[in-house]
């Protein structure tokens, strides 16, 4: 039976000194998937990618990219990367760039079909010296498809990009994705982890804190936000209601986060502290806070693994 799983991280750890980069991480993707990789600078996602692609050695556990070694399967071509990087663009065309590294794989994507896949049809004769800065990033887009890779591994590839063109990468990217293929991708943005990937997986100080659906993380981190005023009235017991997961006043306003909203908005109406009430789903940001502020030094369990 074909292996279903195309990234596998065990027990990985990578440290710099003092520094726990990646701090025991368990990670499995499977085949097909686009994962977000989010987490605030210095998180640990470009070691977890390079630990990822082969380009530096775990301290400990292992990881297996198509039940083989990161090197053998990026030297394969069945893993695609486009990092950070800022190497400068040559003088040659997009066409003959991305012809160039074709060639280096053992079964390339068909150039103009790569070309299309970046949407760069029509720069495929321009110098890449001679792009914006957008088109030059879909460029390199083209470059980790050379090779026909089943996963793209792409480190904060919207970084430095306007809208728009951050809108026709993710158009390109999800294009890839249809035809079966898998898709890690890091970013700060957590809006485009929502938007853009099936599962997110949030890791902090080197350590996955969460991983699911933005549905799920938005659950897990408290799903609603009650909000109302207490125009003078009293603020104890009000953690104790039920599904209240915490409290925080601001001035006169009570804002509770809660798993249960319906039965703490009943339990407000019975006390009578119902004035200005307000209930909002949390949104992703503040999920994204609320898992990172619990954080610090603390070994947290990931919320929600279900898969
Ligand atoms: N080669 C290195 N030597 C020493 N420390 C390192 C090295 N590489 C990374 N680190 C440290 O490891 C931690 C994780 O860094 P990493 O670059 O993986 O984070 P990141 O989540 O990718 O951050 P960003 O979003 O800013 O790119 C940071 O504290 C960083 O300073």
């Amino acid at each position: 039976m074909k292996n279903e799983t195309a990234v596998a991280f065990t027990g990985v750890t990578r440290h710099f000194g003092p520094v726990r980069a990646v701090d025991g991480i368990d990670l499995t993707i499977r085949r097909g998937e686009t994962v977000a990789l989010l987490g605030r600078n210095g998180a640990g996602k470009s070691t977890t990618i390079g630990l990822l692609l082969g380009l530096d050695e775990p301290d400990g556990g292992e990881v297996r990219l198509f039940d083989d070694t990161p090197a053998r399967a990026v030297a394969a071509g069945r893993t695609g990367a486009m990092l950070q990087d800022g190497r400068p663009v040559p003088r040659v065309t997009v066409r003959e760039l991305v012809t160039f590294v074709a060639r280096t794989y053992p079964e390339p994507l068909p150039v103009a079909e790569a070309l299309a896949l970046a949407g760069l049809t029509e720069l495929a004769g321009r110098r890449v010296d001679r792009l914006s800065g957008g088109q030059v990033q879909r460029v390199r887009f083209a470059v980790a498809l050379a090779g026909n890779p089943e996963l793209i591994v792409l480190d904060e590839p919207t970084a430095a990009l306007d809208v728009e063109a951050r809108e026709a990468f993710w158009d390109s990217m999800r294009g890839y994705a249809r035809r079966g293929n898998t898709v890690l991708f890091s970013t700060h943005y957590l809006e485009e982890a929502d938007a853009h990937a099936d599962r997110i997986v949030v890791i902090d100080s080197g350590r996955v804190l969460a991983d699911g659906t933005g549905e799920e993380l938005k659950r897990a981190a408290g799903g609603s936000l009650v909000a109302f005023d207490l125009a003078g009235g009293p603020s104890e017991g009000l953690d104790l209601l039920p599904g209240v997961t915490s409290l925080e006043i601001r001035g006169d306003r009570a804002r509770l986060h809660t798993d249960d909203s319906d039965a703490t908005v009943r339990a407000l109406a019975e006390r009578d502290a119902i004035r200005g009430l307000e209930v909002a789903p949390v949104s992703l940001n503040d999920a994204f806070l609320t898992l990172t502020a619990r954080a610090p030094g603390a070994h947290t369990r990931p919320l929600e693994t279900t898969r």
